[in-house]
């Protein structure tokens, strides 16, 4: 399922802070947004308050056709949309737990959803890392178990903060690999990063946070022949 979410008049204030006013925002079905703007603009503010974690100070992020009533019988957190923190927290267990957990409610055996886990594992490159405990796993390799446990719940909007600070060129593309099948699958995703890359390249639209505001414009991207050859030989090496 996809959705669609529309923030009206959306402001967010720390004391006597102004950080900013949204008149009108709407994310989905199926787009990719690169969000960006100067440090403490406010991206991660914006990407919480989308995703329920976050009340605004004024203004409202409703499902579209949702009614205010129902939006507050749903409680904090926004089902089907997904928050990818920074720095993501894993729970005391191994890979396989970590990933599994996110579609231990999914109406599904045993068996299909240890095949669905090992396919994300095998999409972020750490299925050899599986029954590995999450202490003993790099940054980036954390990094990549939060992108799986975000891609086997197959969100509808997947709002990404930062998500390739820590990685390196191998990781990222692994993450365009997951990012991308799930824009196929008509799911939506929010970029934020301070640098152009292969993710970011995704988007065809772009939001900046300037001047206490959200500017928003199309995404115009110039295919770069070596790069797409890149890509496309990385996903071809990719699939079975
Ligand atoms: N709970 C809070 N109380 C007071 N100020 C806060 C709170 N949360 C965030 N801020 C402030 O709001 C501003 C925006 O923070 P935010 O993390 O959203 O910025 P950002 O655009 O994501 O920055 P960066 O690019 O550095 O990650 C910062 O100045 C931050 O200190």
């Amino acid at each position: 399922m996809t959705i669609q979410l529309q923030a009206k008049q959306v402001s967010m204030r720390f004391k006597d802070r102004v950080l900013f006013h949204i008149p009108s925002l709407t994310i989905g079905p199926n787009e990719a947004v690169y969000l960006k703007g100067d440090n403490g603009v406010g991206k991660t503010t914006l990407l919480k308050i989308l995703a329920g974690l976050l009340k605004p100070t004024s203004g409202d992020v409703l499902p579209r056709h949702q009614s205010l009533f129902t939006g507050l019988l749903r409680g904090p957190g926004r089902k089907d949309v997904i928050y990818l923190h920074q720095s993501p927290y894993l729970f005391d267990g191994s890979v396989f737990q970590n990933v599994v957990y996110g579609i231990k409610h999914k109406n599904l055996d045993l068996h299909d959803k240890r095949a669905e886990v090992i396919s994300a594992l095998r999409l972020v490159g750490l299925e050899t890392l599986a029954d590995e405990h999450v202490s003993v796993l790099s940054g980036g390799e954390k990094q990549r178990v939060a992108m799986a446990r975000a891609w086997v719940l197959k969100p509808s909007i997947l709002l990404m903060d930062e998500p390739s600070a820590s990685l390196d060129q191998e990781s990222i593309e692994r993450l365009v690999f997951m990012a991308q099948d799930l824009l196929e699958h008509g799911s939506s995703i929010v970029i934020t990063s301070h640098q152009t890359n292969a993710l970011t390249r995704l988007c065809r639209k772009q939001w900046w946070i300037k001047d206490c505001t959200l500017i928003e414009s199309p995404l115009l991207q110039i295919i770069d022949k070596k790069h797409k050859d890149k890509e496309n030989n990385y996903v071809a090496s990719n699939s079975d």
